[in-house]
C-alpha cells in the first residue's frame, strides 16, 4: 500500500517532525524546526510574513521540492505516514502565481489535465470541468484559449483545476489574491461546496485573514527562520483563539488581523485641475485592446475610456472587475501597447515641446518618463541578482546608483541583495518590481496590484513611499482591487465595468470619481 494511488482522495494527514528546508544558494533556512500535525479533514489557514516559508512548505507538501540536489533538507515531512517524496500527486497545489500554473492551450483541457493524471473516467472528468469552471465563474467557453485571459482569470483557471481533481490535500498559495471583491467570495465558496463534499484537507496561504474565517477551523502562524528568528510554529490553534489572544503580536508581525489597517497617513483628495498644473499625461477617447496588428486592424476596444487627465502630484486608482481591461488600460497608458481608437498624449513638459505619443518612446526616453510594475513581477526582471534588477535602470540612463541601497532597506530586500529575482518569494518579488521602477525616478509610475501578496507592514512601507512620491511631484496610477490603498493615496478613480454588462461586449468606464478617504 505505499502508492498514493491506493490511499485515493482520501483525506490526508500530514505531519512535520523537525522539518527544515534551506534552498539551493540560501545561507538562511526558508523553513526551520517545524513541529506539526494536521489530521485528515482539518481547514487550516497558515500565515506569516512575507519570507516566512509559507509556499515552500506548500511546496514541500506537493512533492515538488525535493529534485534540488543543492538544497538541505533536515527532520521528517510525512502524509499518512509516507514521505512527501511517496506522496505525489495525493496533494492539488494552486500556485501563487497562476501563470506558472496554465498548461494547455484550451481552458476546457486545462481544467482537465489533473483529473486525468488521477484516472478519473472521461464522463466524470468532462462533468467536473464544467462544474469547476462554473463555481469559480469563469464563464467562457471550454475552447477558449488558456493564454487570452486577465490575472483574475487565470486564477480562476488554476483553482477550477485543482477542484475538479478532488484531491486528499488541498493546497492553496494565495488564491484570491489577484481577484475583485465579488471574486474573492465566489472562490471562497466554492473551495467550501468542494470540501463539504470530499471532507478534504485544506491549507490555505492567504495574507488577507478575514475571507476566510468561515471556513478553516485552525489558523497555524509561521514565524520568519529568514531573519535570524527561531523559526517553527508562532501561533496555533482555533481562529477565534489565536486573533485574540495575539493580535499584538501578530500585528507587529505583519498579518493582516480583521479590522487592522496600518496606519498610514492619507492624502487629501484632489479631483479638480488647476490651471497652473503641469498635466503629464492625457487621454481621450482611448479604446484599449490586446488584438495584435492594431495599427491597420484595431480589434473591438475591450474598454473605452473617455477622458483621462493625469498631472505631477496626482494620483489615479483603476478598480472594476476581473476581465475589464485595466490591465489592458495599464499597458497603453505606459506606452506599451497601441491605443485602439481615440488619443493618449504625453503633454509638453514631458515631451520637450509637442505633445507626444507615449508608445513612440523607446528604452531610456520611456524609463525615465514613465515607469511601469506589470502584473506579473517575473516579467520585469532581467539580471541575475536583485541589486543588478535595481542597478538596470539608473546605470541605462547614466546615472549612479545613490538611491538602490535606501530603496533596498526600505522594502525589506536588503538581506537577499545577492539573491537571483527569480528565486524570491512572491511577496519580496513584487516589491522588487516596484523598487526596479522607482530605481530610475520616473515622472509617471504605473502599478499593476502593487500591494497584492504583500504583509501589512510591507503594505504600509508601500503605501508611504508612494505618498511621498506623490507629495515630491511623482503621478501615480495605480490598477488595484485593494480599496484601503487607493484611499490612502487619494486622487481620482476610474471604475471599469465587467465586459457582459457594456454593449457588443465592450466594457467602458461606469465612472470616474474622487476616491472617499478613509
Ligand atoms: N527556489 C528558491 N531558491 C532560493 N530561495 C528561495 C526559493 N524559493 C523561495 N526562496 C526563499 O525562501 C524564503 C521563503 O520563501 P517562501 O516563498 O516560502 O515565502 P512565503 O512565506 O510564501 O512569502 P510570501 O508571503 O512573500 O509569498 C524567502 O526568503 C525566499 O527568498
Ligand atoms: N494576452 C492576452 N491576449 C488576449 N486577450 C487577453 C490577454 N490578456 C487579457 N486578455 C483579455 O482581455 C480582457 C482584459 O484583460 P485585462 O488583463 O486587461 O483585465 P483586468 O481588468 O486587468 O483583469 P484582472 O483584474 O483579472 O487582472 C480579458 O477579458 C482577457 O480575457
Amino acid at each position: 500500500m505505499g502508492s498514493w494511488a491506493h490511499r485515493g482522495t482520501t483525506p490526508a494527514r500530514i505531519s512535520a517532525k523537525g522539518w527544515g528546508w534551506q534552498h539551493s544558494g540560501r545561507t538562511n533556512k526558508a523553513v526551520h524546526d517545524l513541529d506539526l500535525e494536521i489530521a485528515p479533514g482539518e481547514r487550516v489557514l497558515l500565515l506569516g510574513p512575507s519570507g516566512a516559508g509559507k509556499s515552500t512548505l506548500l511546496h514541500a507538501l506537493a512533492g515538488v521540492l525535493g529534485d534540488d540536489e543543492d538544497a538541505n533538507e533536515a527532520g521528517e515531512l510525512l502524509i499518512d505516514g509516507y514521505p512527501v517524496a511517496e506522496s505525489r500527486g495525493r496533494a492539488g497545489l494552486m500556485q501563487q502565481d497562476p501563470d506558472a500554473q496554465v498548461v494547455l492551450s484550451r481552458i476546457g483541457d486545462d481544467v482537465a489535465f489533473g483529473a486525468e493524471n488521477m484516472a478519473v473516467p472521461r464522463d466524470e472528468i468532462w462533468r467536473r470541468v464544467s462544474a469547476s469552471l462554473e463555481s469559480v465563474g469563469l464563464k467562457l467557453p471550454l475552447d477558449h484559449p488558456s493564454s487570452a485571459l486577465s490575472g483574475g482569470q487565470k486564477q480562476r483557471l488554476g483553482l477550477a483545476g485543482m477542484l475538479a481533481m478532488r484531491p486528499g490535500l488541498l493546497l492553496l498559495d494565495e488564491p484570491t489574491a489577484n481577484l475583485d471583491p465579488a471574486g474573492v467570495v465566489e472562490v471562497r465558496d466554492a473551495v467550501r461546496r468542494s470540501l463539504d463534499e470530499s471532507g478534504a484537507t485544506l491549507v490555505v496561504v492567504e495574507h488577507r485573514v478575514s475571507v476566510w474565517l468561515e471556513v478553516v477551523d485552525r489558523i497555524i502562524v509561521l514565524a520568519p527562520a529568514a531573519l535570524g528568528e527561531p523559526g517553527g510554529v508562532l501561533f496555533d490553534g482555533p481562529p477565534a483563539a489565536v486573533l485574540a489572544q495575539s493580535r499584538e503580536l501578530l500585528t507587529a508581525a505583519g498579518i493582516w488581523v480583521p479590522g487592522y489597517v496600518p496606519a498610514v497617513r492619507p492624502r487629501e483628495a484632489s479631483s479638480t485641475h488647476d490651471a497652473g498644473e503641469l498635466l503629464l499625461l492625457e487621454a481621450c477617447g482611448l479604446g484599449v485592446s490586446r488584438t495584435k496588428g492594431r495599427r491597420r486592424h484595431p480589434g473591438v476596444p475591450i474598454a473605452v475610456v473617455p477622458s483621462v487627465r493625469v498631472s505631477a502630484g496626482q494620483a489615479l486608482s483603476v478598480t472594476g472587475p476581473n476581465g475589464a481591461g485595466k490591465s489592458t488600460l495599464a499597458l497603453t497608458l505606459a506606452g506599451l501597447l497601441a491605443p485602439a481608437g481615440g488619443q493618449l498624449l504625453a503633454t509638453e513638459q514631458l515631451a520637450r515641446g509637442a505633445g507626444t505619443a507615449p508608445l513612440k518612446w523607446r528604452g531610456r526616453q520611456l524609463i525615465s518618463r514613465i515607469g511601469t510594475v506589470f502584473q506579473e513581477p517575473e516579467h520585469q526582471f532581467v539580471t541575475g541578482s536583485v541589486r543588478a534588477e535595481l542597478l538596470f535602470a539608473p546605470k541605462l540612463l547614466g546615472r549612479g546608483g545613490d538611491s538602490v541601497d535606501g530603496l533596498l532597506t526600505r522594502l525589506r530586500l536588503d538581506h537577499l541583495a545577492d539573491a537571483n529575482p527569480f528565486t524570491l518569494s512572491g511577496g519580496e518579488k513584487r516589491r522588487l518590481s516596484v523598487a526596479t521602477v522607482l530605481a530610475a525616478s520616473p515622472q509617471v509610475l504605473i502599478l499593476d496590484e502593487p500591494t497584492f501578496g504583500q504583509d501589512a507592514n510591507t503594505w504600509a512601507e508601500l503605501a508611504s513611499l508612494l505618498t511621498e512620491l506623490l507629495d515630491a511631484g511623482t503621478a501615480v496610477i495605480s490598477v488595484t482591487h485593494d480599496a484601503a490603498f487607493g484611499a490612502v493615496l487619494g486622487g481620482e478613480q476610474l471604475v471599469l465595468g465587467a465586459p457582459e454588462q457594456m454593449p457588443q461586449g465592450a466594457a467602458s468606464l461606469l465612472s470616474a470619481e474622487s476616491v472617499v478617504q478613509r
